[in-house]
């Protein structure tokens, strides 16, 4: 039977001014009816937001909040079948995926910005004056305040804890809206939550859409002090507007067009391996995923064809089958945006090696929005399939004959998220990867993280980085005290 997900204000679970249906990617069945907030139910939100940190937790000291974070990461290990099951019900993803990356992360998140905040100092200078006394300056963080969060369907409880752990770590409220495709892991943290102890207004879930609906609603709301967002470019710019005329501060996680660079030096096996993971994980859809393959002439074909063998290996299934490797795309909406990508990259001259349908997985799944993974060649930089960001599983393999170039092309995109270069040369590895105008590069390997280090992106792909004490910046305002001695 499809559930029925409520708002939560406050602590409360509150009814919208409609609903709509949430369906199921695997086989286009129903998996819940979301209640969508209106202004009304946003605005609670919010002022709920306020009232939390305006009481006890807007007081709460480091160790109080940090005993929290941990009560909530044991809390989501108790429950982690219910959240490993939630995630796969809205995304169709494997369930080895779901508990693997997106519950085993979320649980990890709390835990990591529970030390972070536990071990962070403050910033302090001793000041020379020109009288030959001293002053003392001293910055103390203070919650930013009611921060919204807005996280996309891709890995839904994965980036929405990436930016409520470290949220609530430095003492802020927070009203999310997860994507409308994936509401449920949102709404079942909000019990989890409150299960371990949180105040009722710390953590508020507001069900809907972007414009004419709760996103908007949220991000153009006058009591919110910030909004962290991850989700494609053009909504970032979109939330840009909207928050413009109260000037408030965003942190932006966008899309990307990500490269990976791959030297005839490489280990042929490992990086195959690595490059496959990269390009069809979830999908292809990760923000980090690489869609640009630049390769050295001399083993393109071998790298090309390893790739597209790759992918034609791929298990398309149902996310309980062990086998099934791969998981459909978000929506059949999605599903059509991807599609069209493919045909265009036809029409645009490339030459398909493998993948480029939809499947016939048998009348069960055939309400899902299943794609085949796609590799081609036969495309440069100046083809729109190798430009704008596709979001599903595909890859689009070039040549190239030096470092410079391979450099050169590598760059020559208006996103910079991520990038990997593959190559057994360890000092060509660090000058290429420091050379790539990306907020995160990797050598021989792909979304290997440590959650103390930068991540985001520049152009298109963001703005500021967030994890570990770069996320505690966004999360607090410092006033700095300058005391002269
Ligand atoms: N991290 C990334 O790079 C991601 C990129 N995408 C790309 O974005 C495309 C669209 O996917 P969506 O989930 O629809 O991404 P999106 O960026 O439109 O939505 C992400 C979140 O923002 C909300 N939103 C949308 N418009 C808004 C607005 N004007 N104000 C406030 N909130 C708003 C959505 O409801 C959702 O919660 C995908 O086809 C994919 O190409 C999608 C997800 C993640
Ligand atoms: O924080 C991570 O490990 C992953 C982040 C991925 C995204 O931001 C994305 O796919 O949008």
């Amino acid at each position: 039977m499809a559930a029925e997900l409520l708002n939560v204000v406050g602590g409360t679970r509150v009814a919208g001014r409609r609903t709509f249906e949430k369906i199921d990617p695997v086989d286009g069945s129903l998996v819940a009816h979301v209640h969508e907030a209106g202004p009304d139910v946003v605005d609670a939100a919010v002022s709920a937001a306020r009232a939390a940190l305006d009481g006890p937790w807007g007081r709460a000291p480091v160790a109080e909040r940090t005993a929290l974070l941990r009560r909530i990461a044991d809390r989501i290990e108790e429950r982690f079948e219910d959240f490993a099951a939630a995630e796969v019900r809205d995304t169709g993803k494997p369930e080895h995926l779901a508990r693997d990356l997106d519950v085993a992360r979320a649980a990890a998140n709390f835990r990591s910005f529970a030390d972070t905040i536990a071990s962070a100092g403050l910033d302090s200078f001793l000041t020379d004056l020109p009288t030959g006394r001293k002053a003392l300056n001293y910055a103390v963080p203070k919650p930013l305040g009611v921060v919204a969060v807005i996280v996309p369907w891709n890995l839904p409880l994965l980036l929405l804890t990436w930016k409520v752990a470290p949220a609530l770590a430095c003492g802020n409220a927070v009203v999310v809206k997860p994507s409308e495709e994936t509401p449920s892991t949102a709404t079942l943290l909000a019990e989890v939550i409150a299960e371990a102890g949180a105040p009722a207004g710390v953590y508020n879930v507001v069900h809907g859409f972007g414009p004419d609906s709760a996103g908007e609603y949220l991000t153009t709301h006058r009591g919110i002090d910030g909004v962290t967002f991850t989700g494609e470019s053009g909504t970032g710019s979109a939330i840009m507007r909207a928050v413009a005329p109260s000037v408030r501060p965003v942190s932006f996680e966008l899309g990307g067009k990500n490269a990976a660079v791959v030297f005839a030096d490489c280990d042929l096996g490992k990086t195959l391996d690595g490059l496959a993971r990269s390009v069809f994980l979830n999908t292809g859809q990760v923000c980090l995923c690489t869609e640009r393959v630049y390769v050295e002439r001399s083993v393109f074909d071998e790298v090309a064809n390893g790739l597209a063998e790759r992918a034609a290996a791929l298990r398309l299934g149902r996310p309980d089958d062990p086998a099934t490797t791969t998981g459909p795309l978000i929506s059949q909406q999605h599903r059509k945006k991807v599609q069209s990508y493919v045909d265009l990259a036809v029409t645009e001259g490339a030459t398909v090696l493998t993948g480029g349908s939809v499947p016939d997985l048998g009348p069960e799944l055939a309400g899902g929005s299943w794609i085949e993974p796609t590799v081609w060649t036969g495309l440069d930089n100046s083809a729109r399939v190798v430009r704008e960001e596709v979001f599903g599983p595909v890859a689009a393999l070039i040549p190239f004959d030096t470092e410079e170039e391979a450099v050169r092309l590598a760059n020559d995109t208006d996103y910079g998220l991520a990038a990997a270069v593959w190559t057994t040369d360890l000092e060509r590895g660090h000058r290429v990867a420091q050379q790539m105008r990306v907020g995160m590069a990797w050598v021989n390997t792909w979304y290997l993280r440590d959650l103390r280090s930068p991540f985001g992106g520049v152009g298109l792909s963001g703005i500021g980085r967030e994890g570990g004490l770069h996320s505690m910046h966004f999360y607090t305002e410092p006033t700095n005290v300058c005391v002269q001695l």
